[in-house]
């Protein structure tokens, strides 16, 4: 699907030129194709199968109104707080399809996830199976739970986002998690459902995948012989998407690779993916203020920064960045910065731009992880975020103002 695409030299999302939509809502602003959001879904649903919980992660852009799309759609969640499961409700999600992953979960987030009565959590560490076992027996329930294991495979992505290797913070090893199965299953509050995994994010190579999955299936084969019979396996997410020059796996490669590995056992599945469901539905608008000249060095200054997309500086990624009325201007090597007071604070390093002053910019692939981490720095307002959906756009979260800025603070 051709989301994003010139038509007579100006850029659409649909059937909108971005150049109007700058001008209707100022930049910096996040614009997402509510077609991309359900391409994206329904292909990876069909893919995957009758089989396979399609669970959107909703860390990587937890608007409303994209939730809301996904809920329609029959999406299941993968949240990792309780204000992720409080907007998820608000969306119009059921519980019995979210699933709660998590390092940290605090006691009020897992009373609130018990009580709202979600399908799974996913359990990082024998300390929270005890704590979650405590307030399921408080509260008169039993607690749905997964084991997240760490099966110890190198993903080959950038290293603050890879998972499951024994170093990371995230799941249980693998004999740890086998024994700790037998212990829960004696426990009156618990109730195994499955097993889940997440070995990292942007995976280009499902190889690392394959393997964790077969590590997955062996646990399960081993429980399954000492009598513990769980009902789904939660693969995770982290199917990547194209940046720049990536070559993504496909959803039926991700299918088959499941297939492969799992289809002959009776057993259903979950998977939960961001960004390959709002990655490339979503751009960053901005306008060029400056042109600046520094000597050895050429500037493109612009009205974002990264406390609206944070991902350039924090693991050197790559944007496109487009022009959204292709012009005249000659192309040079620019850096395309921020005004925010930090060298760090870059969209682009060393690109070929043509941008002249007042020129309306957008930098691709924004959908995810682009607003869900922004920030106030610098006392930035963050920027709205506007949906399209044929020829329709309507502003899913306002601009901040200096109300928003200040109101919670007392003098
Ligand atoms: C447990 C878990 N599930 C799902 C995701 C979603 O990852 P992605 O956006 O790469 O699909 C993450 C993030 O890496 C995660 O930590
Ligand atoms: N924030 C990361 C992904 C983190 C995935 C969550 N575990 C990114 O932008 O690439």
């Amino acid at each position: 699907m051709n989301t994003f695409h010139y038509r007579q030299g100006e850029l659409y999302c649909e059937d909108l030129s971005l150049a109007a939509i700058a001008q209707h809502y100022a930049t910096p602003c996040y614009v997402y194709s509510e077609a991309a959001l359900r391409e994206r879904y329904q292909s990876f649903s069909k893919a995957l199968g009758e089989s396979t919980l399609v669970c959107y992660a909703v860390k990587a852009n937890s608007n409303l109104a994209v939730l809301r799309v996904f809920a329609e759609l029959g999406a299941g969640f993968d949240i990792v707080s309780g204000g992720e499961m409080e907007r998820v409700l608000r969306a119009g999600g059921s519980p019995d399809k979210i699933i709660f992953s998590g390092v940290g979960k605090s006691s009020a987030e897992i009373r609130a996830a018990l009580s709202a009565g979600i399908v799974c959590l996913n359990v990082e560490s024998a300390a929270e199976l005890w704590r979650i076992a405590d307030i399921a027996a408080d509260l008169g329930l039993r607690a749905p739970i997964a084991l997240r294991v760490n099966p110890d495979v190198d993903p080959g992505t950038h290293a603050y986002i890879a998972t499951g290797l024994k170093e990371s913070k995230f799941g249980i090893p693998m004999d740890a998690a086998r024994a700790l199965y037998l212990e829960a299953a004696q426990h009156p509050a618990l109730e195994l459902k499955g097993i889940a995994c997440h070995i990292g994010s942007q995976l280009l190579n499902l190889a690392p995948l394959a393997e964790a999955v077969l590590r997955v299936r062996s646990l399960y084969e081993d429980l399954s012989a000492q009598g513990i019979i769980l009902e789904h396996l939660d693969l995770g997410g982290g199917v990547g998407i194209r940046y720049h020059e990536e070559n993504p796996p496909s959803p039926a490669d991700y299918a088959e690779l499941l297939e492969q590995a799992l289809g002959d056992l009776p057993v259903k599945r979950a998977v939960e993916l961001g960004r390959a469901l709002v990655g490339n539905a979503g751009v960053l608008l901005t306008r060029v203020e400056y042109l600046k000249d520094n000597g050895s060095k050429q500037f493109c200054v612009v009205d974002a920064a990264m406390n609206d997309l944070l991902r350039p500086a924090l693991y050197g990624a790559w944007h496109d960045i487009l022009p959204l009325r292709q012009g005249t201007e000659p192309e040079q090597v620019m850096d395309v910065v921020g005004p925010v007071c930090e060298s760090g604070d870059f969209l682009a390093k060393n690109r070929v731009i043509s941008a002249a002053s007042g020129d309306m910019l957008a930098v691709m692939g924004a959908g995810a992880y682009g607003f869900a981490m922004s920030s106030n720095y610098n006392s930035r307002p963050r920027p709205p975020e506007v949906l399209v959906h044929g020829h329709q756009h309507r502003v899913i979260r306002r601009r901040e103002n200096g109300d928003d800025l200040m109101g919670l603070e007392l003098l």
